[in-house]
């Protein structure tokens, strides 16, 4: 790349060759100004800012020049920070610099690929003696706003004083550089464009299957019988419920709900019944693929009039006389990553009323009878949500998930997973609500004052933050308790808190998209720009209050299910 003088780059200022300087970078915008959503030459007048309430004297108003013109040749890093978050320029950057100026630091070495943690030290979690914890003390990392990122991720900056946590070690600080890296460069940029486009190029599933994810996503140990993928930072015989907590969160940065989904909205959910209960040669056949990111999966299980009330879903599997095959007729709605599933996880009802005549059948793609289409929904735009049609699909019963007419016992197991998986993510997003607040409150001026220099915003923000560390508290103990029991002890143990710990989630996620909302104004009112993520994670938040359990069913069960365990418990009321 060239190394310019600041005459040089004067030299560039007419509209037919057209230089800017941001951040010491020179970029030839010449052709951009056409594009730049900032005002096109021929089409921007005075009507195109619109005045809030704080019209004061220093109102831009720079005539029929546009935005990039008015710059041309100069130095507008200030005017650049002023409209755009500079993430902006990690999608524009190969398209339109040409340079730097001369005497700039040359940009920090590109990060190295992760190479895999060391072996020590092995143990996974709970370090409760001073002295172990102290030897695992973890370098800061992130933007150290505060509450920005969760607490571990802290710590003051000459090391002599660590934020303390029981639960991580170095293989997840590794893992949570290896995926933010990743989500920074390659996914971040990009979201809101594949969010517009409805759809997430496939290329980027597939990634996740290489670079080991997909297999740690399961809510099970490394299943490394079924692939030879690996997590570059972790050793998979050190995966454990923490390292799956930090992916999920880590993906969620991008404060995408339809960029998460894509990727695990359906996988997360439809394969791990899979996992845990069909068939070995099943399993043998299928979970190479799509552990692999070679193939796709979904969960079946809502219907047009059965959505959390499971227990009375309709859609039927009827077996042969031969015993050799279920036919299924029925519908599912709202089903995530449907539109490209070459399997769906499928709650079918084979016996009578209630739970006790449900069952769970692997229906394939190839099944003559699936039929599939997309459905238009408030948010989650790239995730795929689907109806699905089956119409005498001849199901082998080689494709039972479990025992016959004990398929709510597998949907059951599920749901502490799945529900897990919600929260992470909406706590990741009401955090980035909050991250981008505080970050636009910092720079953003009304009445001649920043924004967060008014008292009334940095309540808001005060209201935010302390919801989200709450959450994330709760979260963090259950992950451990997750991790401590088994299965079915935690299903049983754990399902009333976890349904109490979605409410809450979902109940602060609302809350920040609102809050969040006032605080960027109209820009969280448009599409796209610097209140990007706002916008679309308030169109989000319904997908996370009324699937995998409407707030109300988790309210109530959060109570009800406690109290029949803590019965079994000899509870003295
Ligand atoms: C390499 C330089 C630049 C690039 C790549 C760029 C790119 C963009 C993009 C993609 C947007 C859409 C909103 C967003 O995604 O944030 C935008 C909006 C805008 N840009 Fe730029 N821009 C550049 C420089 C500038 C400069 C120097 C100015 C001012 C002098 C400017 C003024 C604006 C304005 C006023 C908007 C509209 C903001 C709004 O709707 O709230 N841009 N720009």
């Amino acid at each position: 790349m060239r190394v310019f003088t600041v005459d040089e780059v004067k030299a560039h200022s007419k509209p037919d060759d057209l230089f800017i300087i941001v951040h010491g970078d020179v970029y030839d915008v010449t052709e951009f100004k056409n594009e730049h959503p900032g005002g096109k030459k021929s089409t921007f007048t005075l009507t195109t800012i619109t005045p809030s309430r704080d019209v004061t004297p220093g109102l831009a108003c720079w005539g029929a020049m546009s935005f990039l013109e008015r710059v041309a040749g100069k130095d507008a890093t200030v005017q650049f920070q002023k409209y755009h978050k500079d993430s902006v320029l990690d999608k524009y950057r190969g398209k339109l610099q040409v340079g730097s100026l001369e005497g700039k630091a040359p940009p920090a070495p590109k990060p190295e690929p992760p190479k895999p943690a060391p072996a020590a030290p092995a143990k996974s979690v709970a370090v409760s003696a001073k002295t172990e914890e102290d030897a695992t003390a973890l370098e800061p990392y992130g933007d150290m706003i505060p509450y920005g990122d969760p607490a571990w991720y802290q710590s003051i900056v000459d090391q002599r004083s660590q934020y303390h946590s029981p639960y991580y070690n170095a293989t997840h600080a590794a893992l949570r550089k290896e995926v933010r890296e990743w989500i920074t460069s390659e996914i971040e940029p990009y979201v809101t464009e594949w969010d517009e486009a409805r759809h997430v190029p496939d290329t980027i599933f597939q990634q996740m299957g290489q670079r080991g994810y997909l297999a740690g996503l399961l809510g099970v140990k490394f299943p490394v019988e079924f692939t030879d993928r690996r997590v570059a930072s972790v050793p998979a015989e050190q995966w454990d419920h923490f390292h799956e907590l930090i992916l999920t969160d880590e993906l969620s940065r991008t404060g995408s709900g339809g960029f998460v989904w894509s990727q695990i909205g359906g996988y997360g959910i439809g394969l791990p019944p899979v996992i845990r209960f069909a068939q070995e040669p099943l399993k043998q056949r299928i979970l190479p693929g799509l552990l692999a990111g070679e193939k796709r999966i979904c969960l079946a299980i809502t219907e047009p009039d059965a959505g959390s009330d499971v227990a009375n879903l309709t859609c039927e599997a009827k077996l042969t006389p031969d015993g050799k095959h279920y036919i299924v007729n029925g519908e599912k709605k709202w089903i995530t990553n449907g539109i490209w599933a070459d399997y769906f996880t499928t709650a079918v009802r084979t016996g009578g009323p209630g739970m006790g005549g449900v069952s769970v059948l692997l229906i394939e793609k190839t099944h003559p009878g699936v039929s599939v289409r997309k459905m238009d929904c408030q948010g989650v735009w790239s995730s795929g949500t689907t109806y699905i049609t089956f119409e005498d699909v001849k199901v082998p019963v080689e494709n039972l998930v479990g025992k016959e007419n004990q398929g709510f016992k597998v949907i059951m197991t599920n749901f502490n997973h799945e529900r897990l998986g919600i929260v992470i993510q909406c706590n990741r997003f009401s955090r980035v609500l909050y991250e981008e607040s505080m970050k636009y409150a910092n720079k953003r001026k009304t009445f001649g004052k920043k924004l967060v220099e008014h008292p009334v915003i940095r309540m808001k923000l005060a209201q935010m933050a302390r919801q989200v560390e709450a959450c994330h508290n709760w979260l963090e103990n259950i992950v451990y308790q997750c991790e401590k029991m088994g299965t079915t002890e935690s299903m049983l143990r754990l399902g009333g808190a976890i349904a109490g710990l979605k409410a809450q989630a979902t109940t602060t996620f609302e809350f920040c998209a609102r809050e969040a909302a006032q605080i960027f104004g109209g820009l969280a009112y448009t599409r796209g720009g610097q209140g990007a993520k706002v916008e679309r994670l308030y169109r989000d938040v319904k997908a996370y209050m009324i699937p995998g359990g409407s707030l109300e069913i988790m309210e109530d069960l959060s109570i009800r299910q406690a109290m029949r365990v803590h019965k079994a418990l000899g509870m003295k009321l």
